[in-house]
């Protein structure tokens, strides 16, 4: 055997299906689905939820703008597309088929390190304990399970994680959700539009708090304009359920919900995957690698349960890196300068780099421009529905972009424009010179950047 991968999320069945493909002898281990998160719990059906209640939104916008519209709501056909179109049910058969034709070898089962380049794998079938040897790598990439605060009571009721959220076949009456970062927001817009009363419980003093300040107003607004009860700054201090539902009490008084959502984090289990038989620290809660993924001689980690994960697009740019280093291949490695993030709310919220925030942080000498989407030419004939902004967070030393947001209507697309300008380092003037075509959103670009102070 000459690679084990042990988790075949998103990046260990990118791994574990290319190295095969090349040619070498590997063996996937997957206890749940293969594939991970993603295509079953997170990105997929979740922006198929978005697309859903986008429509709907923009359905309501009619009236005013291009005659009237009677808009009623039905999740059925948003369920039945989750489990038709986007996860066969949650069955991964194509998954392990398209693995193995590959050429992999698949052991469904929970799998641990148990020595350097050694694997120990408990197969789901009730056979006993296998052990593999991995002549040339192991390569993690084990991910997250949702995480839980510490709240007394809450581990004693039936709330919801994005598990849940996902497979849910019936709307209830009212939905509490825990935690305002990007798992809460795009579900509490989606279940408001499908008519759910949604009230979120953010303990930081604003929604996103990773993202710029004027972000989270953005979403604080769009969220309230659908109906949707924002409690930031507060802090959640017991919970119960009775058959009525939820009650939180808060410091900001008792809330109430049919239903309870945690979407407070995500957490690691190194020290169960046996870290420590690796020679590494069971008590990490993210794997340090370096920036060819390797975390320790021969084992290599990538996604989320690295320092750099959260988003399905690095564990794919770091399976990418591992294949290479692993193959022999070189090429680029690892460099974190220009991480895309987009948070799938309406307006999308996207963001790349460093926040004006961690550019002070890093003690550059910062300068900030940003322009209005709604004011612009595209902004004001958009209308309904045209909230938003370019935030530019650029390093004066350097003449270079280090960060910027954009946000707004197609906010994620119009941030590619600005993933390539951090990328690649493009001076300032020279990116002043680039023309925009009229009347597009991105044309608010040289806005902010004429408004760098
Ligand atoms: C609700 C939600 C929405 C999201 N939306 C987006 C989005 O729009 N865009 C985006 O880029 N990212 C999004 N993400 C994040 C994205 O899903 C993750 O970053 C991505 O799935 C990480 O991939 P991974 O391969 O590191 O881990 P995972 O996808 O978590 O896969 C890890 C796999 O390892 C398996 N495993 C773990 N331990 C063992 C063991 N001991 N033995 C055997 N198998 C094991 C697990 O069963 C799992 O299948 C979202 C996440 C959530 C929760
Ligand atoms: N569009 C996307 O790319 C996307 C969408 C969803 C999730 N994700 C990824 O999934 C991961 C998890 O997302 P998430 O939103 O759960 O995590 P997060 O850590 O980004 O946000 C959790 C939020 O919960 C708050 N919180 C923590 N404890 C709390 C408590 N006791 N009461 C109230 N609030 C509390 C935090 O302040 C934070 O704002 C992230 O890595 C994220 O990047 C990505």
């Amino acid at each position: 055997m000459d690679v084990v991968v042990l988790g075949l999320g998103v990046g260990g069945e990118e791994v574990a299906g290319r190295l095969a493909a090349a040619g070498l002898s590997v063996v996937g281990v997957e206890r749940r689905l293969v594939g991970g998160e993603c295509p079953y719990y997170a990105c997929v059906p979740t922006k198929m939820m978005v697309r859903a209640a986008d429509l709907l939104a923009e359905a309501r916008r009619v009236d005013g703008m291009a005659g009237h519209a009677d808009v009623r709501p039905d999740w059925t056909p948003v369920a039945h597309r989750i489990r038709a179109e986007a996860t066969d049910n949650w069955n991964d058969q194509v998954a392990v088929d398209r693995l193995v034709g590959k050429g992999a070898r698949f052991v469904r089962g929970d799998g641990r390190l148990v020595g350097p380049k050694r694997v120990a794998v408990t197969p789901a079938d009730g056979s006993g304990e296998r052990v593999y040897d991995a002549g040339t790598a192991v390569v993690l990439g084990a991910g997250t399970d949702p995480a839980a605060p510490p709240v007394p009571g809450l581990a004693d009721t039936p709330y919801w994680t994005n598990r849940q959220a996902v497979e849910v076949t019936e709307l209830p009456a009212s939905l509490l959700i825990l935690g305002g970062g990007p798992i809460g927001c795009e579900f509490a817009q989606i279940f408001a539009r499908f008519g759910v009363r949604v009230t979120v419980l953010e303990a930081a003093d604003r929604l996103l708090p990773g993202e710029e300040p004027e972000s989270s107003a953005l979403v604080a607004q769009a969220l309230s304009d659908d109906g949707v009860e924002v409690r930031a700054g507060a802090k959640v201090e017991h919970v119960t359920y009775d058959w009525r539902g939820f009650t939180a009490r808060t410091s900001a008084g008792e809330l109430t919900g049919g239903r309870l959502l945690v979407a407070t984090g995500r957490r690691t289990s190194l020290d169960a995957l046996g870290i420590g038989a690796a020679g590494l620290d069971p008590a990490s809660r993210l794997l340090p690698v370096d920036d060819h993924m390797r975390a320790t001689d021969g084992l290599y980690a990538v996604g989320d349960v690295t320092e750099h994960g959260g988003y399905t697009h690095m564990a794919m740019y770091q399976a990418d890196i591992a294949v290479r280093d692993i193959l022999g291949e070189g090429g680029f490695t690892a460099d974190y300068r220009a991480v895309p993030r987009v948070t799938f709310t309406d307006p999308e919220i996207g963001g790349v780099g460093l926040t004006e925030a961690q550019a002070h942080a890093a003690g550059l000498d910062v300068r900030v421009g940003t322009a209005d989407l709604a004011a612009s030419a595209r902004g004001w004939i958009h209308k309904a529905g045209n909230a938003g902004l370019i935030k530019l967070v650029a390093d004066h030393d350097r003449g270079v972009l280090v960060g910027a947001t954009s946000a707004g209507p197609c906010g994620g697309e119009v941030l590619a424009a600005l993933t390539l300008a951090v990328h690649a380092e493009v001076p300032l003037d020279r990116l002043a010179s680039m023309i925009t075509a009229y009347p597009t959103f991105h044309r608010t670009i040289p806005t902010a950047l004429a408004a760098l102070g």
